[in-house]
């Protein structure tokens, strides 16, 4: 293919429709079409089939399917030559929407909110390839675009792996958030209970307010319209309720049980690996939150994004004396990168407006 196709978008307001849009604009080189009611400069759908190459399906979930079969009726046929795709949090019902039409079609599911950063990278993303001849070539070079750490599955498998992977995660944090909303109201709410917080409750406590910050309706859905959650959430509610039976009992043989079935039982079918692996994950995760926890800090953007611009910046502080207990990097959705740097608590607060003066007065970086 010469030029790059041209994108069509359904759904073009919501909030991945508008991480696509420019995805595709400014890493892709595409012309890129919307059609969404909230979209003031959208299309009718008819004329996105007509004018578009590749139809990216970014609505609701419990609507995505019905609004895909209402493009195979718009489209009757002239699809043949097109790609559709679907970003849908699940894969079975969309994509067997998609075979419907006469297109070529691949279900995504990009496994995060649409992010800060220009690209997928560090995130996984999901791809179902169900029917792909003349679009292989341009699908490879959008997932080399996008970044991510792809994993294929078909559609079944996903939405199975999802139940588990978010249904069940979304559902145990919420039990969580109901249960914080009546025990802790006495104890000071959340505020009263975070300077007692270890890392996993301060870690589930993020959790929980993520769930709750971003689109409710993706949150139901994910619950509602894939079939292999009530099952799972039978289980979860099995599991929660052997455990309070167990302690309710109380005694010897109801302890033997917990540690046998909860503890050993557990750790055995997770393996080794397993436990390795996610233990240090998890004292990463507690690294990162003790130097976020830092309170003197700075954040210094580096304009000049090249090969010893850093060790300038570093250079400011050896010559103030001063040490740094951490430094993080991470990148803006303009592409822009951040360093955040952090000081023992013991660091005069006037040394570091001094180092900040310095940074911007001989040009290193833009102290934010
Ligand atoms: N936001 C996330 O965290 C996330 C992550 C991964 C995948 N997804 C998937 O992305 C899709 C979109 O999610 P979102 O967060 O952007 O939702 P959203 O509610 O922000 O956007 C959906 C958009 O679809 C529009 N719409 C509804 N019916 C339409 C139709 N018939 N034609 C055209 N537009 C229509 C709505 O007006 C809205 O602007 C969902 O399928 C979701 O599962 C979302
Ligand atoms: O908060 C995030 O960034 C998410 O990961 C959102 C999340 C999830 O919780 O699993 C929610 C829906 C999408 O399908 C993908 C990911």
């Amino acid at each position: 293919m010469s030029s790059p196709p041209v994108i069509g978008i359904v759904g073009s307001a919501g909030a991945y429709g508008r991480w696509l849009q420019a995805f595709f604009a400014k890493r892709m080189g595409s012309e890129v079409l919307g059609s969404d009611p909230a979209d003031p400069a959208g299309l009718a759908p008819e004329a996105l089939v007509e004018r578009s190459d590749v139809l990216v399906f970014s609505v609701p979930i419990r609507r995505t399917a019905a609004t895909i079969d209402e493009y195979v009726r718009i489209a009757g046929g002239r699809e043949h030559r097109q790609l559709w795709i679907d970003v849908t949090s699940i894969k079975a019902a969309p994509v067997a929407a998609m075979v419907r039409s006469r297109a070529e079609v691949v279900g995504l599911h990009p496994m995060t909110a649409p992010p800060a950063a220009p690209t997928l990278k560090g995130r996984v993303l999901v791809v179902c390839e169900v029917r792909l001849e003349r679009w292989r070539g341009w699908l490879q070079r959008l997932l080399a675009a996008l970044e991510a750490q792809s994993v294929r599955s078909d559609p079944d498998r996903h939405d199975r792996v999802m139940a588990l992977v978010q249904a069940m995660v979304h559902a145990s944090h919420l039990a969580q958030a109901g249960v914080l909303r009546t025990h802790a109201a006495q104890l000071g709410g959340l505020e009263g209970l975070m300077p007692f917080r270890s890392a996993s409750f301060e870690l589930d406590s993020a959790v929980v307010a993520r769930i709750l910050s971003l689109n409710p309706a993706i949150y139901e859905d994910i619950q509602f319209e894939n079939p292999h959650v009530p099952g799972v959430l039978d289980a979860l509610a099995g599991e929660l309720a052997r455990l309070r039976d167990a302690v309710h009992r109380g005694g010897d043989e109801a302890r033997s049980g917990f540690r046998q079935h909860f503890l050993l039982d557990n750790r055995e079918a997770f393996g080794a690996a397993a436990l390795r692996e996610g233990n240090h994950g998890f004292q990463r995760l507690g690294w990162l939150l003790a130097d976020l926890a830092e309170v003197r800090a700075l954040s210094v953007h580096l304009p000049l994004d090249e090969p010893g611009a850093l060790r300038r910046l570093l250079h400011v502080f050896e010559r103030l004396g001063i040490s740094l207990s951490s430094i993080h990097s991470a990148r803006t959705p303009e592409g822009e990168v951040h360093f955040r740097i952090g000081f023992a608590a013991t660091c005069a607060p006037e040394l570091l407006l001094e180092v900040g003066a310095q940074i911007e007065r001989e040009g290193i970086g833009r102290v934010l």
